[in-house]
């Protein structure tokens, strides 16, 4: 699977430049045929001007007769069996059909996922579909314009995914690009745009759907005489006022978690449009901790307050960059699509709304994920003896995790008794990267962005004293809008804590109790 990570679409890029260079080479076999080919017609058509001059004088001479009756007799047909022996057609295709045995290819899977993932970026960061399509981001250009044919493209799998909404945009767009740019004349490319206008038509955008008609009976006004009963037909339905086709039918179900609050309010923290509120941050305090003194040979940590209460941290410049990369390497070729658990059929399984992939190590593999450890153990007081295995995960372009709870639920099946079998008091998360736009983690309620920033490590409480979940800090990782995004996750059990966070006897719960079925 390619989409979920950008280690995996550096491997399509490298199927790329080998088909690439297959194609080349195809085009330079056929151009070195097509050339000896060309100088033997250059050679012959000189013999006919020389004998234009004089026909009979030409003719009458014998190595003339000669050549042309050896021309006629043997050489066309060695042209002929020398273009049946071209071998270059036959290599090529075998060459692509070994190529697509071996090398890397998205399936649709890969397709369907990158589509989805364009549509995600583009409504939480409410993103404009014709700033996208040119290659801008707020402004900013940032790589290469989309072609009407792109546009069209995603379009039409927004359409199979039946994502009608955001189908109508990238159709739009591509009508707009289209008619900005010169188009093929040719048959082919007017039986697509016949194709296009078909979903135009089945959208209830009979305005663009007419304008496509326009196009291709200003081309082929002839051979396409069917298409003005379509026009005709379309012209009366926007004259009565109809409005039908999927554009118009489909609403997304109000009990969709996407039309919830609660998921309004994390994409308008990924934008940065919700933050805490000014009296809350006047609390914060940065300061240097020397950790809580079980190994002071570190030096002291560079602490932020992000919310007190829930406690959220973010300490920084604990891992060196260079250590990050380390990191990075060990995880590349380990990387899987990332599961989540699902309560009802009690496995784990790929969402959607996890988009990324990881790997797990145990801390004594590697000295730096030791020290990540000791580090976590030193700043929070816990003992890492009860930390589940460290996972790393990398989130591609658009890649996110949707508002979750670290926690399990109350009425989560531990099965076999061991610390795994408490549930996760804390979290850590070590930014292995920084992020160009885009990629934070958000709490919606509290309602807090932070900013991946390499080397710093994010540190929170999940659970209230009393042992109950605090549902405030429900949490997400915002959709990746450009760059690669390098995390470590730990989770630290609740087992064997009691001494460093001793649980409250009063019931600490209540607080955040409304947050638990916020909709
Ligand atoms: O990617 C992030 O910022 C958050 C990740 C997260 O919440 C998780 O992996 O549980
Ligand atoms: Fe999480």
């Amino acid at each position: 699977e390619y989409f979920s990570s950008t280690t995996g679409l550096e491997q399509l890029l490298r199927t790329e430049v080998i088909l690439l260079a297959e194609l080349q080479n195809y085009v330079n076999e056929i151009t070195e045929h097509a050339e000896m080919l060309q100088s033997e017609i250059n050679a012959i058509q000189a013999e006919h001007l020389s004998a234009a001059d004089s026909i009979e004088g030409y003719l009458n001479n014998p190595v003339n007769a000669f050549r042309l009756i050896k021309r006629l007799h043997s050489d066309w047909e060695t042209f002929e069996s020398n273009v049946e022996q071209d071998a270059s057609r036959k290599n090529y295709l075998e060459a692509m059909a070994r190529h697509k045995e071996n090398l890397s290819h998205p399936t649709l899977e890969d397709f369907t996922g990158t589509a989805l993932a364009m549509t995600r970026l583009q409504q939480t960061y409410q993103l404009d579909v014709r700033e996208l399509a040119s290659g801008m981001l707020n402004g900013v250009k940032y790589g290469a314009a989309m072609s009407w044919q792109d546009c069209f493209v995603l379009g039409q799998q927004l359409y199979v995914m039946q994502d009608f909404n955001n189908t109508v945009p990238w159709l739009q767009q591509s009508m707009q690009l289209l008619v900005q740019q010169s188009y093929g004349k040719e048959s082919a490319s007017l039986d697509f745009m016949e194709t296009v206008m078909g979903y135009h038509e089945s959208m209830g955008d009979y305005q663009n759907a007419i304008h496509l008609i326009n196009h291709v009976l200003a081309v082929q006004p002839e051979q396409r005489l069917h298409l003005l009963e379509t026009r005709a037909h379309l012209e009366q339905l926007i004259s009565d006022g109809v409005k039908r086709g999927l554009m118009h039918e489909v609403a997304r179900s109000p009990d969709d978690y996407h039309s919830s609050n609660e998921y309004h309010m994390y994409q308008q923290v990924c934008r940065e449009e919700l933050k805490p509120e000014p009296a809350t941050q006047r609390k914060l305090r940065c300061r240097l901790h020397r950790g809580n003194g079980l190994r002071s040979s570190y030096q002291p940590y560079r602490l932020e307050e992000l919310h007190l209460d829930p406690y959220v941290i973010q300490v920084h410049d604990i891992i060196s960059a260079e250590e990050t990369i380390v990191l990075q390497q060990l995880a590349r070729p380990e990387l899987q699509r990332s599961m989540v658990y699902s309560l009802s059929n009690s496995e784990h399984i790929s969402t959607n709304f996890r988009i990324s992939q990881g790997t797990f190590f145990e801390y004594h593999e590697h000295p730096i994920m030791q020290r990540m450890s000791q580090h976590l153990e030193n700043i929070s007081g816990l003992d890492m003896r009860s930390a589940e295995q460290l996972q790393v995960a990398n989130y591609g372009i658009g890649g996110h995790y949707e508002p979750h709870m670290d926690s399990f639920s109350e009425n989560h099946n531990y099965g076999i008794n061991t610390y795994m079998s408490t549930n996760r008091v804390a979290t850590g998360i070590y930014y292995l990267s920084n992020v160009e736009a885009g990629g934070g983690t958000a709490f919606p309620f509290l309602p807090l962005l932070v900013e991946p920033e390499r080397g710093s490590l994010l540190f929170w409480y999940n659970l209230h004293r009393s042992g109950d979940l605090d549902y405030r800090t429900k949490h997400a990782g915002c959709p990746v809008l450009m760059g690669s995004k390098w995390i470590a996750n730990v989770w630290i059990r609740l087992s064997n804590q009691d001494h460093i966070r001793p649980c409250d006897l009063q019931r600490d719960h209540e607080i955040s109790l409304p947050y638990k079925d916020f909709k």
